[in-house]
């Protein structure tokens, strides 16, 4: 039994959405705090404020949205000593953040997560000056988000990622880097380069055995070619995409800390969005922040 829980909700949604998410949720989340407090946020950016400035009062922290939200909750959050229990009510287009934690992507059961209370610290990555927990990316996908049309992903859902994915690959064009990670330089050119710490993108499960999201190490992916029907499979196969990393165009590395130069200055996708900019210097906060794991109702998990 939780003392404080704060159920923060992204506000832009439609009222009809949010009476059928908090149908879903509440009552299971006001079973399991002696306090329940409800803010729905007004504009982009508020739910990083709020949690920056007023998580340490809450001993836990929902949030009901998409990785968009959930970013900006990390970035809030990130900043305090003593993190509170995080738990995600999957609400946006991919919740890929959410998948990594075995949350169900059914709302009344990501709810019941609380009541299993399965809680494990994860790591976050700290980019610059700012916070990710999924991924931070350049190239390909930087270039399929800013690509997609907002109308036509709130109408298509993920479709509309896949379409905008492949759209870009046609365009792409490969780009000159420089990477060190922990120390060891690597000079190449590559059409995308994604530094992973959760384990999905676009709903699809990355590739390699080894993902973990309590390591301390982020999941390095240089991908040199664009044509190769390897990258469409990378967006597009269904879960989880089963592929020999050590016979393909994809360098993979794992490490703790990781410099990223481009030759010329390049936009930065991060947990879905694109504000970022190269040149980066990553770090892993290891053990960072309690979230709450769907690992027991994993069988549910649809
Ligand atoms: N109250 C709010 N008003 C306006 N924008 C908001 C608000 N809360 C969050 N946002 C922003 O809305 C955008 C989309 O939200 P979110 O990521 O939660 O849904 P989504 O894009 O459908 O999900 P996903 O990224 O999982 O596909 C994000 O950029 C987020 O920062």
């Amino acid at each position: 039994m939780y003392e404080k829980m704060w159920l923060l909700i992204n506000g832009a949604s439609g009222n009809n959405e949010i009476q059928k998410n908090l149908d879903a949720t509440i009552s299971t989340l006001a079973l399991q705090t002696k306090e329940l407090t409800i803010t729905f946020t007004q504009e982009k950016g508020h739910t990083e404020q709020l949690c920056r400035e007023q998580g340490d009062r809450y001993d836990i922290v929902m949030i009901m949205g998409g990785d968009g939200t959930v970013h900006e909750a990390i970035n809030g959050l990130s900043s305090l000593d003593d993190p509170p229990v995080t738990g995600i009510l999957p609400t946006g287009t991919c919740n890929d953040f959410s998948r990594s934690l075995m949350i169900p992507q059914n709302l009344k059961k990501a709810a019941a997560v609380v009541e299993q209370n399965h809680i494990q610290y994860v790591d976050i990555g700290k980019m610059n000056d700012r916070y990710f927990s999924n991924f931070y990316g350049v190239g390909l996908i930087a270039e399929t988000s800013e690509n997609i049309d907002d109308q036509l992903k709130g109408m298509l859902g993920k479709v509309s990622y896949f379409i905008s994915a492949l759209q870009t690959f046609n365009n792409a064009s490969p780009f000159a880097f420089t990477l060190k990670a922990d120390g060891k330089e690597y000079k190449d050119e590559a059409v995308m380069i994604l530094l992973a710490n959760g384990h999905f993108i676009g709903t699809n499960r990355l590739p390699g055995d080894q993902i973990s999201l309590n390591d301390g190490l982020i999941d390095v992916y240089i991908i040199k070619e664009s044509g190769a029907p390897l990258l469409k499979e990378f967006f597009n196969s269904k879960n989880p995409f089963m592929y020999n990393l050590e016979q393909s165009s994809i360098e993979y590395i794992q490490a703790a800390e990781v410099e990223l130069e481009t030759a010329n200055t390049m936009k930065a996708d991060t947990d879905g969005e694109v504000y970022e900019e190269t040149p980066v210097h990553i770090k892993v906060l290891e053990k960072k922040i309690p979230f709450l794991f769907g690992e027991i109702l994993q069988e549910n998990n649809e």
